[in-house]
């Protein structure tokens, strides 16, 4: 039998391979549904035609027909930005995954990216891709808003939450590794410096966004290291933000209260760990009708990558009938990034009046169109 000490061995540095009802209605009228991030600035430019430059990954599964979608309405609504199609295929340098420095370059020079979803194999294979593009550009703020869609009923009309997920280390930082046969261990590493950047972000985007609380999800009752830490950061980064309200919850309490009633988490800013902040995100989308209509943003110091919070979907690949509305939102997120702030109010209000107008709904909205038919039911109200 093992004993402890083998399980809970010190980990050497070398050990370190890789890096209740709804209570009211929402009106969307004059409403912008998420705001420009003026914390991280966009400093990219435009090309000779007048456009800025967009690096684009399709991805896979249904990514590059919801990216058509994104396109074509692009397109329609004369939106200047041009798409610098880029490649994300992993090799292994040293034995780490790396992607294409032809792609690194791109986004590193455009400052921007729209990201379609990129499968991860289970067990052995490469690494996250979507977790490489996440480290690789140190985008330490993952930004996932949620809110109901007028015209789509679930038990809830009135979601509307902003969680913010670290997003460069915690559970996901990638340190693995056998200690003895039929024994793993798998580091969850929290740094101060990390834990900072991004619980000032979070308190900085309150105040962007006009919310006077925000609040820890995290479980530093069991994990009294890290998660203490994180904890305990934001008790100090909180002290310089004197008119946000600071408080924190354990994360299983908040998965019982939101999905109990989810109104109380209107008025908040959350933000939590990398591995909670990925399964929390999911449970919100479950909240208002599913991964199809969540839109995120991976924001940097440097560049941002924005992205829907659904991954790959192989269960509806192919078949036309991937709901594109959550990559779009992505792009509505991205054009006030980057200060393209009227196509994204057009696009914005014809994806929602195409939305609550019912016609031409994708299957997990329970319609019958088809991805590029409710692409061209959004151009028809631009
Ligand atoms: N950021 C990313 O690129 C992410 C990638 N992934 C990867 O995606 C692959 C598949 O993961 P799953 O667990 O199946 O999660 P998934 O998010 O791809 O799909 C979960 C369920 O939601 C549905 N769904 C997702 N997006 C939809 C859309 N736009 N329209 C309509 N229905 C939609 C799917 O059909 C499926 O039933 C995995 O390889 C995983 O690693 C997963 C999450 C995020
Ligand atoms: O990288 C992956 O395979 C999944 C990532 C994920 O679930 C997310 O970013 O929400
Ligand atoms: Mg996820």
């Amino acid at each position: 039998m093992l004993s402890l000490r083998a399980v809970a061995a010190p980990v050497r540095r070398q050990c370190f391979t890789t890096a209740p009802r709804a209570v009211a209605t929402l009106s969307f009228q004059n409403q912008r549904y998420y705001s420009q991030n003026k914390v991280a600035g966009f400093t990219g430019t435009k090309d000779a035609s007048g456009r800025f430059p967009v690096s684009i990954i399709e991805g896979d599964g249904i990514g590059p027909e919801i990216s058509q979608a994104v396109k074509d309405i692009f397109e329609a609504a004369k939106a200047p930005v041009s798409w610098e199609p880029v490649d994300v295929t992993p090799t292994l340098v040293d034995g780490k995954t790396t992607i294409p420095s032809a792609t690194i370059d791109s986004i590193q020079k455009n400052k921007v990216a729209l990201k379609g979803p990129l499968a991860t194999p289970v067990g052995k294979g490469h690494v996250s891709l979507n977790l490489t593009l996440r480290r690789t550009f140190n985008l330490f703020a993952n930004l996932r808003p949620c809110k109901s869609i007028a015209g789509y009923k679930t038990p809830y009309d009135n979601v509307d939450t902003v969680l913010i997920r670290e997003n460069t280390e915690g559970e996901y930082s990638g340190i693995e590794h056998v200690v003895v046969d039929g024994v793993v261990q798998s580091i969850k590493l929290i740094t101060r410096e990390a834990s900072e950047r991004v619980l000032r972000f979070a308190f900085q985007h309150a105040q962007e966004i006009n919310r006077k609380k925000v609040r820890v999800v995290h479980k530093a009752t069991i994990m009294k290291m890290s998660d203490g830490l994180f904890l305990k950061t934001a008790r100090e980064v909180a002290k310089d933000f004197p008119d946000i309200e600071f408080d924190a919850e354990l994360l299983d309490n908040t998965c019982l209260k939101m999905v109990t009633d989810p109104l109380p988490y209107n008025d908040k800013v959350l933000v939590m760990p990398n591995l909670y902040g990925d399964i929390l995100s999911d449970m919100c989308a479950g909240l208002i009708g599913g991964l199809g209509l969540t839109p995120s943003g991976n924001i940097g110091d440097e560049c941002s990558i924005f992205e829907a919070v659904h991954g790959s979907a192989p269960d509806i690949a192919g078949k036309g009938l991937a709901n594109p509305t959550a990559l779009l939102l992505s792009s509505m997120m991205m054009l006030r990034h980057m200060g393209l702030t009227e196509y994204a109010d057009r696009i914005e209000k014809a994806t929602f009046d195409t939305l609550a107008e019912g016609k031409s709904l994708t299957g997990d909205l329970g319609g019958k169109a088809k991805t590029h038919e409710y692409a061209a039911a959004i151009i028809s109200k631009l």
